[in-house]
């Protein structure tokens, strides 16, 4: 189904945000064995299962969430400094997204090996030898290795926060808050129901603090900088059981690009319908720029494609920033219509160029 825009761009008004923080939800989170990284020894290669001998190279004191994010979490043993200039946060955040998906790419062929994928997966999988898979688990630890040195996930947010910091430009909700306004346009700031949005990798549980009089946010992440902000992975959070549970806004924002996982991506945008208020809900998904706009495999019109299947079909607005795409998607989906099975979207080359992202 195509995608129909539906309001032109509302002028944002460049605030910080800020915002009240809900109750626990429960976290789902696992420690994994704790034993020596770097002590890669024949005989952990050797292992029967390697998604075992994978745990037992898992560093000390790192914390996994349990199979869905699985060991991307690794949190930071040694105390970095914290990077002050730009350049030097851009690249740390640039570095940890390409070990990040590097180390998916590791972990989804060793899941396979040991008998976790597909059919087609599989069948390559029956291919690789206990050699390839004893170089597939010394890459993870030097890339773990390399990901611990930079400070880990607790580095790579700290980095993020000052990404979004008032002298570089803001936090994205303040894109969003004009584009709820023109949805809302009766809306009774002070008198009627806050809007509820549920804010999935929130660096800071205060972005929408100035609105918290007619939006309440749930504020989760994987490791939280803030104590009102639940630990939670999103691809295990319990999905609402009653119609009044669910949320009026979704934020997906630099979420999606941070999975390394491609399939998990996918779940992250299917499972997020999942959460919304049919006919109304609102997804808000903020990209890096060349995502949509320099990639061979991705583009703008694509994008439209994959969410009308998710039942997202009305495109209420979007914006391409200097840096970032903003997008405002609306579930259509009426309720209690279920969901026709997604076709698989197969990755097909878009844009044959060779200045573009692969
Ligand atoms: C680049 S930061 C984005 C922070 C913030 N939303 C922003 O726009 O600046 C990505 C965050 O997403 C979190 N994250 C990634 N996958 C997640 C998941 N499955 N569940 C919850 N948080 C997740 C990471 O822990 C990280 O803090």
């Amino acid at each position: 189904m195509a995608i129909k825009k539906r309001h032109s761009r509302p002028t944002a008004k460049r605030r910080r945000a800020p915002v009240t923080a809900q109750g626990p939800l429960g976290p789902s989170v696992t420690k994994a064995s704790s034993v020596a990284t770097s002590d890669l020894t024949s005989s952990v290669f050797q292992h029967a299962d390697p998604l075992l001998a994978l745990k037992l190279l898992t560093p000390k004191d790192a914390e996994t969430t349990s199979t869905t994010s699985s060991l991307l979490a690794v949190k930071g043993s040694q105390s970095a400094s914290r990077q002050k200039s730009s350049l030097a946060t851009a690249q740390l955040i640039r570095r940890y997204h390409t070990l990040n998906k590097e180390l998916s790419k590791c972990l989804t062929k060793l899941n396979n090996n040991a008998g976790n994928g597909t059919k087609s997966e599989l069948s390559i999988a029956r291919r690789s030898t206990p050699d390839q898979t004893a170089k597939e688990l010394s890459r993870i630890a030097e890339i773990r290795k390399e990901m611990d040195d930079l400070g880990g996930l607790d580095m790579y947010q700290k980095a993020s926060t000052l990404g979004q910091s008032k002298q570089r430009g803001g936090d994205s909700s303040k894109w969003l808050i004009p584009v709820l306004e023109s949805c809302r346009p009766n809306m009774n700031k002070k008198t009627d129901p806050p809007l509820r949005l549920l804010d999935v990798g929130a660096l800071s549980p205060h972005n929408y603090k100035r609105y918290s009089s007619w939006i309440t946010t749930t504020p989760i992440d994987l490791n939280p900088q803030d104590p009102l902000i639940t630990k939670m992975d999103f691809l295990e959070m319990p999905i609402p059981p009653k119609q009044d549970q669910l949320f009026d806004i979704v934020c997906l924002s630099l979420v999606v690009n941070f999975v390394g996982d491609p399939a998990q991506r996918g779940e992250i945008l299917r499972r997020s319908a999942k959460f919304l208020v049919p006919g109304t809900g609102i997804l808000f998904l903020v990209l890096p720029l060349p995502c949509i706009q320099n990639s061979r495999y991705m583009d703008h019109e694509l994008l439209m494609e994959m969410m009308a299947s998710l039942g997202y079909t009305t495109l209420v607005n979007h914006h391409f920033a200097k840096k970032l795409v903003y997008y405002a998607f609306q579930l259509d989906r009426g309720p209690g219509s279920s969901l026709k099975k997604v076709q698989p979207f197969s990755k097909k080359l878009r844009h044959d160029k060779p200045n573009r992202n692969k």
